[in-house]
Formats: structure tokens, sequence, C-alpha cells
């Protein structure tokens, strides 16, 4: 049968009249901070194309849950090709906006990149005498690996002489490494060992010389000293072009890490770490036709985010919910996803899995192999209270009960796109349910059934109290077949959306007719016309 004849086009009556009360919704999306925030402050330059400078500090402190605020130091005109213009900052707004940020907002961790003036330098230097922070990172950005020169010859002495002595770790590649010691031949491990090691007579803490550009090196390898030893960090190389924003991402992600108050070589570990996932989740995008590409900072976020817009939640599709049941399916010797075809088959709008006593990998299997046949019909695939499953398979949503994981939690795990359900009794609970942001209820048990066994239940009386006092739409489920199903539809409730069941169609010989003849009765039961001037009043 073709998608959209399973549709219900035209729904009985004013079944269908929606009062779109989502938009009250309260936003679910905030992450919970609260009191001291850790928080990193960016002092660099702006790239147009994003993905280096101020705009990578910013993408991977915010992926590595930290604060970001920035002083712009140069706006460039970048993209993939290279650097077409670079604009400085006057210097005295640079001293401007740090004092805007260092004096008010609680910085623990400053972080540096672009600084294209030794007169810059000089301001950062005396408004960080001025305003104390916990740990200074210092990228001495020189030269884009495009070749372009983002800070010339002349501010070398200022890096060298007022800025590394005041740094905790500074984290030059090895073109910059050898820059900053005057020519300095770097192509092995053992150059990088000894570059970082000058580097440190200098005045910082700490030296990382990275060596993502190192020539004819198969791994990714970085070196740190920290005044004793010579780390060898050695990575993965990810075989990829999208590589712009490599050294600033790095830099930015070990300032996050300090500012959560990670010691340094865990910082720079976690911020290797970020990085080379990064590079490996990003090695197909395509952006840009220059050489050298950006690379996504929330690859961790897809999957929340980025979901076709075809998933979200209508509650239309709440018409003709259909609830397996294996105990059933185990009587009739069918598997639950044949049992999910054929519902939707005969017109189900909506599936849940609501599996009891199912091991999880065989529960995993099958609801992978009713997603497949869900996708194919544009059916919305739920599953009962395992969100594990339902994470581990991409399912649209989860239905929970009252007894299961909390919906907000719920929400947190399975981002602002998926769709989740909660079974409620009382007004109460449908309106905590509202407030945690689930997207639909379901209520019941309307009528006695042999399901659920010791489940009281409310009666139309009961449906009618919650769905008058409820903001969200949902399904009544309890005992609903093909012979009571018109009582639901003549309640004429307007965010009563349909009927959900279990073995009305699970517990029959053939699923496909029984849900056609129920879908029948939804479709052609009138609401009395006094309901109806009841719910427009
Ligand atoms: N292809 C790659 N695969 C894995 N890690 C990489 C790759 N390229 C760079 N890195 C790592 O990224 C970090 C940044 O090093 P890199 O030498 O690229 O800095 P950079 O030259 O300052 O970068 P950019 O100037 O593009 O911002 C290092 O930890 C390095 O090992
Ligand atoms: C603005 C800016 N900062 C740093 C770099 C280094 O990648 C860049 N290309 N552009
Ligand atoms: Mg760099």
């Amino acid at each position: 049968m073709a998608k959209e004849a399973l549709k219900p086009q035209a729904i009985a009556g004013d079944f269908s009249k929606i009062v779109d009360k989502e938009a009250m919704r309260p936003s679910n999306d905030a992450i919970k901070w609260s009191g001291k925030v850790p928080h990193v402050l960016t002092v660099a330059g702006s790239d147009s194309g994003a993905g280096a400078g101020i705009q990578a500090d910013i993408k991977a402190s915010g992926a590595l849950g930290v604060y970001c605020s920035s002083v712009i130091t140069a706006v460039t005109a970048q993209n993939t090709v290279g650097v077409q213009g670079i604009h400085p900052v006057p210097e005295e707004f640079v001293a401007e906006q740090l004092k805007s940020v260092l004096s008010d907002m609680q910085v623990d961790v400053v972080k540096t990149g672009m600084l294209p003036s030794t007169g810059v330098i000089k301001v950062l230097c005396h408004k960080l005498k001025q305003f104390p922070i916990r740990a200074l990172v210092v990228d001495p950005v020189l030269v884009a690996t495009s070749g372009d020169v983002l800070s010339g010859p002349s501010t070398l002495d200022a890096f060298r002489e007022e800025l590394f002595p005041m740094a905790d770790i500074v984290t030059p590649n090895v073109r910059e490494a050898s820059v900053l010691l005057g020519g300095f031949d770097i192509k092995t491990i053992t150059d990088m060992c000894s570059a970082a090691k000058s580097l440190y007579s200098l005045g910082p803490r700490n030296v990382l010389v990275k060596g993502g550009d190192l020539p004819e090196s198969s791994d990714a390898v970085d070196i740190f000293f920290d005044g004793e030893h010579c780390h060898e960090l050695r990575g993965v190389r990810v075989r990829t072009h999208n590589t712009h924003g490599t050294g600033c991402t790095l830099a930015s992600c070990i300032a996050a890490e300090l500012a959560k108050g990670s010691p340094m070589l865990g910082a720079i570990q976690a911020a290797k770490c970020f990085v080379e996932e990064a590079l490996e989740q990003s090695k197909d995008l395509a952006i840009g036709n220059g050489p050298q590409g950006p690379f996504d900072h929330f690859f961790k976020l897809r999957n929340h985010y980025a979901r076709p817009c075809g998933t979200r939640f209508k509650p239309r599709d709440l018409f003709l919910y259909a609830v397996t049941d294996s105990g059933m399916n185990k009587k009739w010797g069918r598997s639950i996803s044949d049992a999910v075809k054929a519902a939707i088959e005969g017109g189900a709008t909506i599936i849940q899995l609501r599996e009891k006593n199912i091991e999880t990998k065989v529960f995993v299997e099958a609801a992978e192999a009713s997603l497949e046949i869900c996708r194919s019909y544009g059916v919305p695939l739920l599953i009962n209270d395992r969100v594990d499953v339902a994470l581990a398979c991409e399912t649209d949503g989860v239905h929970v009960g009252q007894s299961d994981m909390p919906v907000r939690t719920v929400r947190q795990l399975l981002g602002p796109n998926k769709i989740i359900g909660v079974s409620c009794k009382t007004p109460e609970q449908a309106h905590q349910a509202w407030l945690d942001g689930a997207n639909y209820i379901g209520c019941g048990g309307v009528f006695p059934t042999n399901t659920k066994k010791n489940n009281p239940t409310i009666g139309l009386d009961g449906l009618k109290n919650i769905f008058q006092s409820s903001l969200l739409p949902g399904v009544a489920i309890g005992g609903i077949g093909v012979e009571n199903a018109h009582m639901i539809v003549e309640m004429g409730l307007p965010n009563l959306k349909g009927v959900a069941v279990v073995s009305a169609l699970f517990d029959r010989l053939d699923i496909s007719s029984e849900t056609r003849r129920l879908l029948g009765v939804l479709e052609t039961t009138r609401i009395p016309e006094e309901k109806r001037l009841e719910a427009s009043e």
C-alpha cells in the first residue's frame, strides 16, 4: 500500500482539530549550569571561514562544556584557500575589550591566538598583571598553514620576552617553534624535543611542540616538555584535508580542560583526543574548494540536532497507535517485526515496541528490524521504557511510565527532536509531563484489559478530566478495540488525538485486517454536535 494511503487524511469529525499548545512549552534545551562556570577567555583573531581563530576557540570550548568569552585582536578575510585580508583592531580597543571581560566575568584561563602586533602583546601582558587569572595558554600563531603571515617577525621579541615568561604553556607548531628559535631546523622528534627545551628556557612553565605538520610522520606526534621530562604524545594521523584550525582548537581544549580543573598533562591528552576524534568524524566534510577545510567541533551533537525534519513529532501520528506485546507474538508464532509490518499495512500510524521480558540483544535486533520497516512506511517507531535501546537503534523516541526513567533525564539523553510519551492517570501527572518536556501523554486504562493486570481503570470520566486540563496531545489506552473505539472519538476532546491498542490488534489471527477495521471505526465515527460546540467554546 502506498505510504500516503496509510495516513488518515480527513479524520472523523473534529477529532483532528488541534489546539497546538506545544508553543507554550518551556525550553528544555538549556544546559544546567549553576553557580561558577568554567570560563576561558580567548584573545585571538576572527577567521571569516570559522575553521580557526576565535570561531574555533568558541566552538571547542563549547563542545567541552566551558564558557568562552572573546577579545578580538584582528578581523581576517579567510577561507579554505588562504587569507585574503587582515584588519587589525586598534590596540586601545583590544585593551578596552580586555578590561570589559576581565574586570567583570570571573575568567579562569586566558588562551591567546593571533596577536598581530607588539602593541597588542604589551597591552595583553599589562592587563594580565592587572587582572590575575588561573592559567595562561599561549598559542603563538605566526603563519597560517596556507603560508600567510598572521603575526610578523617584529612581534617575536615581545612573544619571547614578555608573553612567554607569563605562560603556563606555549603551543607552537614545528614551523613556529623554528621561527621563535631563530630558524632552528626541526625535522625529527629529537629536534622537536630540543626545540621544546630551548623554548622552555624562555620562561613558560610548559612547552608543547605540535607535530601536525612534521614531515614524513605517519602518526600525529606532539612533544610535551614540563621542565623535567620530554613526553612523546602519539596519536593516529587522520587522512583528511579538513585540518584547518587544529592548532587553535588544541590550545582552546587545553585551556578548557585547565578551566575545569585538570592537571596540565591530562588537559593536553584530553585535547589531543578531542582533535583526533573531531578530524576522524569530519574526514568527509566538504566545505569550500581550497586545500584545507574546516572540521566539525560539534560532531557529538550531530545525532541530536541534525535529524531530518521528517522525524519531528506530529500529533496526528497518534491516530492509530499500535503497541506490541511479546507474549501475544509468541502465542501466535510471529516475530516482532512481522507484527509491526502487519499493523502498519493495516493503517497503524505510530508503533511502540513494548517488550517486558526480552534479552537486550534480542530487543535491539527486533528494534533494528522494525525500524527499517517503519522508516520505509514513514511511520514513527517508539520504544517502551528502554532509553538505551532507543539510543542504540536511533528510533524516533521513547514511551515511559511513571516509575520509569524521569522524563527530564530522558529528554537530556535523547535531545530535543526525539518523541517522548508518558503514561498518565491524573491531570497532575499530565501537567508534570508537559513541564518535563514530553511530547504526548498516554492515558488509561480506560476500560478493563487483560494486557495489564491490576491496573486500575480511569474510565471515560477520568480520561475527560485529564485531557480537559492537559496542554499536551495524547492517546487513550486500555481495553480499546473495534467495539468501543467510537466512544473515545465521540468524546470530542480536541487534544485526544487517537487510541493506543495492544490486544485488539496483536492478539488476533490477522493483524492487518483488525487494524483496518479499527481504522474504519476511527475514521467514520462522528462527534455529536453538542460535543463539538463544547470543544469550540
Ligand atoms: N591529520 C591529523 N590527524 C590527527 N591529528 C592531527 C592531524 N593534523 C594535526 N593533528 C594534531 O592537531 C594538533 C594541532 O597541531 P598542528 O601541528 O596541526 O597545529 P597548527 O599547525 O598550529 O594548526 P593550524 O595552524 O591549522 O590551526 C596536534 O595535536 C596535532 O598532532
Ligand atoms: C584568525 C586566525 N587565527 C589562527 C589561525 C591559525 O590556524 C588562522 N588561520 N586564523
Ligand atoms: Mg597554529
